[in-house]
């Protein structure tokens, strides 16, 4: 098949441009790539390689790469690879794609199975993974904006422990089709997928293809108790705490007393009030195990 790979070589703290020249070798089938030159670069890659007629493209980055050429391709029959080279790595978790990227690559050269994934629609684009509003957009807002010199995991720690001393949860309408749930929440969510920041189980019982988006929310509580809660996230046990809660529908609103952050795979994106909804089954991925 036709195959385009897209390196984003500055993902995974430029981890990936390494991945790439290690992968290369064992690539036994024809292929061409391009590397990706900034912010947005791999939507225009991606959705050129469409017009071009290519059948499969294959990700060498993270979720935000993989954001990106969802959005040069949602909608479209060409096939989604991906080899996890980023820092966070969480849409492919979720799949269970290897995370060692020689693993990743054998299950591209399979190629037999493929998943279809909904995409979650903002504005006039797609998200893959997670979408939402509150506390986990000012932490990623944070790590991706100021805290850049730090290494991931260390800026990710940061970004927390500043906005936790900080951010406050105040009140939110939150309407999830045409139903208002009211809540005072730390953060709001519509997630299509399970993982967010680099690896919390956030939404355990997400199907990514169940034409539905899972808005998790986690309520009110003291800073002393969200140090507790913030463990168990990373194992899904958090699932069953009383200030955790999960509905699921096709259109969600967001809107809080004062503007909040919004958050879209993992990118900042503005300010409430914001809709996220759904499309089903928009786009296949090649995957270890069949749909
Ligand atoms: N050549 C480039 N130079 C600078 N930035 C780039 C370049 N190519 C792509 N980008 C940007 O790099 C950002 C980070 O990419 P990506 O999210 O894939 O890696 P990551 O943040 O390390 O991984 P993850 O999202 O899984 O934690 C993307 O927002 C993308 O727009």
């Amino acid at each position: 098949m036709k195959t385009l790979f897209i390196i984003n070589p500055v993902a995974g703290r430029k981890r990936s441009a390494k991945v790439w020249k290690d992968i290369r070798p064992y690539i036994n089938f024809p292929y061409e790539y391009e590397f990706t030159q900034g912010c947005g670069d791999a939507t225009q890659i991606a959705k050129h390689a469409k017009k071009l007629g290519y059948e499969v493209i294959v990700t060498v980055g993270g979720d935000g790469t993989i954001s990106e050429v969802v959005n040069g391709i949602a909608g479209s029959d060409i096939r989604l690879g991906i080899i996890p080279a980023g820092t966070g790595n969480d849409f492919g978790k979720t799949l269970k794609i290897p995370e060692n990227p020689c693993y990743a690559l054998e299950i591209i050269k399979e190629g037999k199975n493929l998943t279809f994934t909904d995409l979650g629609k903002f504005q006039d684009g797609y998200f893959i993974n997670i979408a939402g509003a509150g506390f986990d957009a000012e932490v990623a807002n944070m790590t991706n904006s100021n805290l850049k010199f730090l290494n991931g995991t260390l800026a990710y720690v940061a970004s927390l422990v500043w906005n936790l001393a900080r951010y406050s949860p105040c009140n939110a309408v939150i309407t999830v089709d045409g139903k208002k749930y009211f809540r005072k929440p730390w953060l709001v969510l519509a997630a299509n997928a399970r993982y967010f920041g680099g690896g919390m189980m956030i939404n355990p019982d997400g199907i990514i293809n169940d034409g539905l988006l899972d808005v998790c929310i986690i309520n009110d509580m003291s800073r002393a108790e969200i140090l507790r809660f913030l463990p168990s996230v990373f194992t899904g046990s958090h699932k069953k705490h009383r200030c955790f809660e999960v509905i699921r529908g096709k259109n969600v609103e967001i809107e809080f007393a004062k503007p909040v952050r919004v958050q879209v795979d993992g990118d900042a994106k503005g300010f409430t009030p914001v809709r996220f909804s759904i499309v089903n089954r928009a786009l296949s991925v090649i995957t270890p195990v069949k749909d």
